[in-house]
């Protein structure tokens, strides 16, 4: 399978989404600079990374969904092609309107980096699908905006057509306050589109896919290991 990892200037997780992907995984990676503006046919998925893009100026994301590169972007996921937004990638895929909703600054308004326990609620994804619906997982964030908001009617929408793949919970599995850590709607914290082809989390799996790093969760690697099961879309 071949991977794709977008770099904006500001980008600072490309490295990591590249390690997993061509080290751990073993599968061909490459690089695509925000200016490059080739199409994205030949890759089978696109990985939008996180970090500052822009330095986060004006909002996360809001100056990056101009980049010649996401006109490619979209037109991939259009046809079907997986692609997937941890963090600021997520950001940038609700600013550029490849996903539903918006971020808000998170509720405290502190920057947020820790673990927290995650509950997978839709295994039926080309992102989930080496996990178990219910799953309680074990991912780091690290955000001042990822406290996801959408309104009513979106929200049904995204229950409607199990759009809500992750949501922060307890160690047990309970979805409350006190789980969250930034004050999203629904504790969601992570969506596909209605095709479920394209995916935004704000947990960052390739922080947490080998056992060395952190505090030994590997649980993100079951992330880009359902990617590969799914074997992508040949455009
Ligand atoms: N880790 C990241 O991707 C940083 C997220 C983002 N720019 C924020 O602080 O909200």
């Amino acid at each position: 399978m071949k991977f794709g990892v977008i770099v904006f200037p500001g980008s600072n997780c490309d490295r990591d989404c590249y390690h997993v992907t061509a080290r751990v995984l073993g599968e061909p990676t490459e690089f695509i600079w925000h200016e490059d503006d080739r199409s994205l046919a030949g890759y089978d998925c696109i990985i939008i990374p996180g970090g500052f893009s822009y330095g986060d100026y004006l909002r996360a994301g809001a100056i990056a969904r101009f980049a010649p590169v996401m006109e490619r972007v979209k037109e991939f996921a259009r046809k079907g092609g997986l692609v997937i937004g941890i963090c600021n990638g997520f950001q940038i895929l609700l600013e550029a309107g490849l996903l539903p909703g918006a971020m808000h600054h998170n509720a405290h308004l502190n920057f947020n980096c820790r673990y927290v326990y995650l509950r997978v609620e839709n295994n039926k994804t080309p992102f989930t699908g080496k996990f178990n619906k219910g799953d309680i997982i074990n991912l780091p964030v690290a955000h001042k905006e990822g406290n996801y908001y959408i309104d009513d009617r979106g929200l049904e929408e995204l229950k409607e057509n199990n759009q809500i793949i992750l949501r922060y919970a307890t160690p047990g599995g309970e979805v409350i306050d006190e789980a969250n850590p930034n004050g999203s709607i629904g504790n969601i914290a992570g969506i596909t589109n209605k095709n479920h082809n394209v995916f935004g989390l704000m947990p960052h799996p390739e922080r947490a896919s080998e056992t060395i790093l952190g505090n030994g969760s590997d649980d993100g690697l079951k992330i880009f290991q359902s990617i590969l099961k799914a074997g992508g879309v040949k455009l």
